[in-house]
């Protein structure tokens, strides 16, 4: 299905021709069509009406519908049979309780930013610097995180000169938070040595939770890259005539002219939807190629296009165009960690009554029920633990403690968020219940996995490496103790929900409550809890979406795949632009850095180009 406008459009040629081109070619080609893509094709095409410009989405389109538009409904997209995501399946690991992890990534127009959580959170300004690639420092890349945004700060004493006010995301509260709220900040400034911040997304700033904004607009839509950049640039009378949308089109590989030196990309050879897998059909790029499907999905266009570990290349009978052996590793995400607790909060004040159906989407969505424009996270703060809490988890923790985190002070260990919600499955709880949830997001993991191909044609090996590192799961056994002392003080604590919490030896005095009785009392973990608390981590540990750094951009003797001009190392005519080009992680939710990652590309796009 082609789109242009609101009309549908000529579909492709069926052919196989490597070189000529012919008037159904394209300027350039976005193979991907998500959160990243989305940011440099609307930027590029709204600057330059007659750049020809296709995005090519292996899924569909998201304009206007109701699971992308309302934030509220977003669980819609991770529920069984979903095809809105895509569900990228880890091989099982004695790390992780030999499960296999899936990672759900955005599988339609959009990407990650049409089915997130919404949850807005930026970068540490040294994040950007630890990238050590010249034009991505944080004095590059800070102003174009402003340029993403219109900020409304509501009545939240922000400094604004750290925000932007002139973007097309609007980052606000959505028109709705909970009451709760300000129990859950009192509690935390009460019973631990953390503030209420102004702002925790001032790109320094930790030690503290604040009442989180979200990628919301003040009457509750979703500020997806798809209906800011994309869909204004499609209506009937907008000027950018050149810019097309194929989608549920998968991109199979990139296509080369191998005369040159080194061998240019022309085009791409994509499966329509509808074709049962087996035709595949061309399309032609005059002046370049742009790989943006997804730090999972990017890496096996690459190989599977001649562009990889020339070895693996081989054994899957793939000529190869340049040998990187780097492309598909260095796979990093953040490990989330929840635990869940009973409550006496109203229905009003979570989303169990919309996720167990006592709420109805459709007469919400009739009455214009603000709820809709929520993300169920009122709360976020960003965390370090005291020096001595460090040397408590361990000698091998305290080492890596001292060598990467004593001395930066301004460098979070975790993001802990509370969840007005279950996280889990709603058949192990009460129905009628409302609950809360403290995810711990693990924001600089040791762990690495990696993504291949394993056949020439859609499958791949996918190794999450999740917990492969000691550290991070003491970094999650911190976190999880620390959520659990605030819970119990919470007003409206009513209890533990047991399936969401280690299974603690019988009679420890650290076990679990049914109740409230009981919360008041510190709680003393013996060395038997702290084993039953790691088996846990391990068989509960998931992700946070944030996969990354599989198309690192770095030099190419360390292992890199692109250069700071995105470029392909060994191509010509070819650049990777979304967050697998991230070569090392940076403590936030990484869906700003997405945004910041595809307005960089337009501007070097359009430098590259000649271009406005
Ligand atoms: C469930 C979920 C919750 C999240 N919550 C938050 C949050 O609250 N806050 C935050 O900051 N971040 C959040 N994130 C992370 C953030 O949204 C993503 O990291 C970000 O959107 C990724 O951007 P990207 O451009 O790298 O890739 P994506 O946006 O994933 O884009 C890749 C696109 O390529 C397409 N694609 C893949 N393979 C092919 C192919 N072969 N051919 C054609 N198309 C293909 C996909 O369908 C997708 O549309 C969340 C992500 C998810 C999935």
């Amino acid at each position: 299905q082609t789109v242009r406008g609101n009309s549908p459009g000529a579909g492709f040629r069926h052919d196989k021709r490597e070189s000529a081109t012919s008037e159904d070619d394209v300027d350039i080609i976005f193979a991907g069509g998500g959160t990243a893509a989305c940011v440099t094709a609307g930027r590029l095409a709204h600057a330059n009406p007659h750049l020809n410009i296709l995005l090519v989405e292996g899924g569909r389109n998201n304009q206007g519908d109701p699971t992308v538009v309302h934030p509220a409904l977003f669980a819609a997209h991770l529920a069984p049979g979903s095809t809105t995501a895509l569900f990228y399946r880890s091989k099982p690991s004695k790390h992780v309780g030999n499960r296999e992890v899936i990672i759900p990534a955005g599988g339609m127009l959009g990407g990650g930013s049409s089915i997130n959580l919404a949850m807005y959170s930026r970068a540490q300004a040294f994040d950007y610097d630890a990238w050590k690639t010249p034009g991505w420092a944080a004095k590059d890349i800070i102003p174009l995180c402003d340029k993403i945004e219109t900020y409304h700060p509501g009545s939240a004493k922000i400094d604004m000169k750290k925000h932007g006010n002139s973007g097309p995301i609007h980052i606000s509260d959505g028109g709705f938070r909970s009451k709760c709220e300000n129990d859950i900040l009192r509690t935390i400034t009460r019973e631990t040595g953390w503030k209420e911040l102004a702002d925790i997304n001032d790109f320094s700033t930790v030690g503290g939770f604040m009442k989180l904004p979200r990628y919301v607009s003040p009457d509750g839509k979703r500020q997806d890259a798809a209906h800011r950049y994309i869909h204004p640039l499609l209506q009937q009378d907008a000027p950018s005539p050149n810019l097309r949308l194929l989608l549920n089109s998968s991109v199979t590989r990139v296509l080369f002219d191998k005369t040159t030196s080194p061998p240019r990309a022309i085009g791409i050879e994509y499966r329509p939807s509808g074709s049962n897998g087996t035709e595949l059909r061309t399309v032609r790029a005059r002046k370049m190629v742009v790989i943006t499907a997804g730090a999972l999905g990017s890496p096996q266009i690459l190989e599977r296009s001649g562009v990889g570990n020339s070895k693996l290349l081989q054994a899957h009978g793939i000529p190869a165009i340049s040998d990187l052996p780097g492309v598909g590793e260095n796979y990093q995400d953040h490990h989330l960690l929840a635990s869940s607790y009973k409550t006496s909060l109203p229905p009003d004040e979570t989303l169990d009554a919309l996720a167990t159906g006592r709420k109805d989407v459709g007469a919400m969505i009739a009455a214009g029920d603000p709820q809709l424009g929520w993300n169920s996270i009122d709360v976020a703060g960003k965390l370090r633990p005291e020096d001595s809490e460090a040397k408590k988890l361990g000698p091998a923790f305290y080492d890596i403690w001292k060598r990467d985190w004593k001395s930066h002070p301004k460098k979070p260990l975790t993001i802990m968020n509370f969840i007005n919600t279950f996280v889990g499955n709603f058949a192990d709880v009460e129905p009628d219940r409302q609950h809360i949830s403290i995810g711990t997001i693990s924001l600089y993991p040791y762990s690495r996995g990696s993504i291949h191909i394993s056949k020439s044609d859609t499958g791949y090996d996918f190794d999450s490496g999740f917990l492969s590192s000691d550290v991070d799961v003491k970094t999650q056994m911190w976190g999880y103790k620390r959520a659990r002392a605030i819970a119990r003080k919470l007003p409206f604590f009513e209890g533990e929900v047991a399936v969401a919490h280690p299974k603690y030896p019988v009679g420890s005095a650290a076990g679990i409550l049914a109740s409230s009785d009981g919360a008041n009392k510190e709680i003393v973990y013996t060395a038997e809890d702290d084993a039953a608390i790691e088996l846990w981590i391990r068989q509960s540990v998931g992700t946070t979406w944030h996969s990354l750094g599989t198309c690192a951009m770095k030099p190419r003797k360390e292992g890199g795949v692109v250069d700071s001009r995105l470029n392909v190392y060994g191509t010509k005519g070819l650049k990777v632009a979304d967050l697998s080009i991230a070569p090392e992680n940076i403590g936030a939710n990484v869906g700003n850095t997405a945004f910041a990652i595809g307005e960089k590309a337009a501007l070097i796009i359009a430098e590259d180009l000649g271009l406005h």
